[in-house]
């Protein structure tokens, strides 16, 4: 269901989560998965020179028309929300383009996230665009993906902080075009100090490990009441 009557908070966003999309907001997705399709093929292109012209042509009239339409403000988007005003299309607005999850973004495989008890966790399946070694996926894209992965640990807590520290052990390629899953927990919380690692998978092989400090700019990092319970999950 389409909720048109909500308002949302900045506080309320979480990351690679969205309400129900719009029908607008679906549109977007579909053209953001259109145009990383359209990344892929042109990778390594076997066309010719005039073919290659005629699609540099084409490109430009697509960009061009696009242009025409304009970019709805994010400033302005960013504000509603801040104000408490945001709508469900605000929200999407700024989830659905960030880097790597955004379901609308040309740049997202996408990473879905979602919380799963005491955990985070996510899948991602990554084509030729995110090749570091042949065939394998780059190891500063894994790294991006696992800032992402690690930071939403504070889902379970009341404060949003900054990446401090992370730490990454590559154990094993991790190879393009199969399903990756990742898995990420709260370790503990030292004042403004988080403590949480993450780990990356596929096909029941573990990949890679990783360990971050995330800081909250002021005030102590406390688990949100509807995740009490975690605290005997997290290690002493
Ligand atoms: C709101 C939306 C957020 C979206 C985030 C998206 C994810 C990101 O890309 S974040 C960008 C990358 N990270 C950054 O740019 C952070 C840059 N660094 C900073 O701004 C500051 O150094 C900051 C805020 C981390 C710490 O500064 P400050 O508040 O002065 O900390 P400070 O008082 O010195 O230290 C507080 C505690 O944290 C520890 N600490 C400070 N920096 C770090 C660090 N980098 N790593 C580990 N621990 C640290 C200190 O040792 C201290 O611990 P203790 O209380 O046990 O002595």
């Amino acid at each position: 269901m389409i909720m048109t009557d909500t308002f949302y908070h900045f506080r309320d966003i979480r990351v690679a989560e969205t309400p129900a999309p719009s029908p607008r907001a679906e549109l977007h997705r579909e053209l953001g998965r259109t145009l990383a399709e359209l990344n892929e093929q042109v990778l390594r292109l076997d066309a010719s020179d005039d073919q290659l012209r005629d699609y540099i042509q084409q490109a430009r009239e697509l960009k061009a028309a696009m242009a025409e339409q304009g970019q709805r403000d994010y400033g302005t988007t960013l504000r509603r929300l801040l104000d408490g005003e945001g709508t469900g299309d605000d929200v999407t607005d700024l989830v659905d383009f960030e880097i790597l999850t955004g379901k609308a973004s040309p740049l997202s495989p996408p990473l879905e996230l979602w919380l799963e008890g005491d955990k985070v966790k996510g899948r991602g399946i990554f084509g030729l665009a995110f090749q570091g070694p042949p065939g394998r996926l780059h190891g500063g894209v894994i790294g991006l993906a696992l800032d992402i992965l690690l930071a939403k640990t504070q889902d379970f807590v009341e404060q949003i902080g900054v990446t401090g520290t992370l730490k990454i052990r590559y154990l094993a390629g991790t190879p393009l075009h199969k399903p990756v899953e990742f898995e990420a927990r709260l370790i503990r919380m030292e004042g403004r100090k988080l403590i949480c690692e993450g780990s990356v998978w596929v096909e029941g092989q573990q990949t890679v490990a990783a360990e971050g400090i995330w800081i909250s700019p002021r005030g102590d990092y406390r688990l949100k009441p509807e995740y009490a319970e975690l605290e005997a999950a997290i290690r002493a």
